[in-house]
């Protein structure tokens, strides 16, 4: 018999006097315009991509579906399927309501940050394609309305020949001239056969030449053509990062991502204020409160919440708002299939201070296969006006690459 986590018991859950479903709310009265309607079940499904992607699909006894999509990571599937008794039966256009329940009944089991953040995701994204398509309206239009018609798309490159600062710009250019884009990122967390020791976290003087090499590379290659970032994944030191940060002021650099690790607030914020490298941060922080707190200290130059993982569209859109008061603005980190890059897009579109959405499996293959839609054209993302997210989930490529032990999503 297989494992099922959906049935543990957990006490918070079944009682909080924080109480946000229609009963306990008295959220009884009768709506028109065939928007009564009641959630009558949550699956999900792992696809086997350049990351497991774990979409999600919400079914209503009107017969529409929605779809969505949870940034990937072990345990997601489980944390929905134990949140599925909370939503069934209420009605999928109170979107904020459901995402509090979800968060209140959640508390105990982690809804602060982490993946519990990230399956709450899943669903909140699942119930803007739903509320779109019951509405029949464009999911940005339950944002708020367009700031434009096509959102920025940078494409994350990769070579085998990674600290080949030579190999990076022959990327760089191919993908620019050949694949269209006009913004990149590249990996600068490179080993450049300088490094003593890979844990301590400090930057030798070879190794900070060798990152500035690589950039100095790139950023000459596509100048003109492609604004390009640098990632550095949560690796260096306060004082490593300030230097790299330092020497990197000499090159047009887009931006530089996560070169400290995110927990120590004082070391970003310092490391942040000791440059005009702009500063990148926010894929491994959770929910507009941690966000906030990034923001309010000015500790990152632009902000880079991960949608489907952060908290789903609308705490993207309301950590953009922060960032908006401080003229932030908002890269939003993206390693997901076809559903929620699309879904991020529609915040892209909402937000006045949208810089751009990454696209992160260019090496894949069959990623656009995953929807019937067009995704990404010439580097941007054309904001679809069907309802709900607009994508339609192609069951045949869902099917064959399904992880090993999935069951594919009745139908609608
Ligand atoms: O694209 C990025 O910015 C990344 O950092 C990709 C990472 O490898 C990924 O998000 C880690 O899970």
């Amino acid at each position: 018999m297989g494992k099922n986590y959906a049935d543990l018991h957990d006490p918070n859950a079944e009682y909080t006097m924080r109480e946000l479903s229609a009963e306990t709310m008295g959220v009884t009265a009768k709506r028109g315009g065939g928007r009564d309607v009641e959630i009558t079940d949550v699956q999900t499904t792992m696809v086997d991509g350049n990351f497991p992607w774990t979409l999600v699909r919400i079914y209503t006894d009107a017969g529409v579906v929605g779809t969505g999509e949870a940034y990937w990571g072990a345990g997601v599937p489980e944390l929905i399927e134990r949140m599925k008794p909370f939503v069934i039966g209420e009605n999928p256009l109170d979107i904020d309501r459901l995402y509090e329940h979800l968060v209140q009944k959640m508390s105990g089991e982690g809804s602060v940050e982490g993946v519990t953040v990230t399956a709450i995701s899943g669903i909140e994204v699942a119930l803007h394609d739903l509320a779109g398509k019951i509405l029949d309206i464009p999911a940005y239009q339950l944002l708020g309305g367009k700031y434009r018609d096509k959102v920025r798309v940078y494409c994350d490159c990769h070579t085998e020949e990674e600290a080949d600062p030579e190999a990076c710009a022959d990327e760089a250019e191919r993908v620019v001239d050949e694949l269209g884009y006009d913004a990149l990122k590249f990996d600068l967390d490179v080993p450049s056969g300088h490094e003593k020791d890979r844990a301590n976290r400090h930057l030798r003087p070879g190794e900070i030449r060798h990152k500035a090499e690589i950039v100095e590379k790139v950023t000459e290659r596509v100048k003109d053509k492609a604004d390009v970032a640098f990632d550095c994944h949560w690796t260096f030191s306060g004082g490593s990062a300030k230097r790299l940060a330092a020497e990197l002021e000499d090159y047009d650099v887009w931006w530089l991502e996560d070169p400290v690790p995110p927990e120590n607030l004082d070391v970003q914020e310092e490391v942040t204020k000791s440059t005009l490298t702009p500063i990148t941060v926010g894929e491994n922080r959770y929910r507009v409160t941690e966000l906030r707190r990034l923001i309010e200290n000015q500790a990152v130059d632009i902000v880079a919440p991960d949608m489907p993982k952060v908290g789903g569209m609308r705490e993207t859109q309301k950590i953009a708002d922060v960032a908006n008061q401080y003229y932030v603005p908002v890269a939003m980190h993206n390693v997901s299939s076809p559903v929620a890059t699309m879904a991020s897009a529609h915040v892209g579109t909402a937000i006045p201070n949208s810089l751009a959405v990454e696209y992160h499996s260019y090496e894949l293959g069959w990623w656009e296969d995953l929807v019937e839609e067009t995704v990404i054209e010439d580097g941007y993302i054309e904001i679809p006006e069907k309802p709900g997210l607009g994508v339609t989930l192609d069951m045949d490529t869902v099917e064959e690459h399904m992880v090993d032990g999935e069951t594919l999503f009745d139908e609608a």
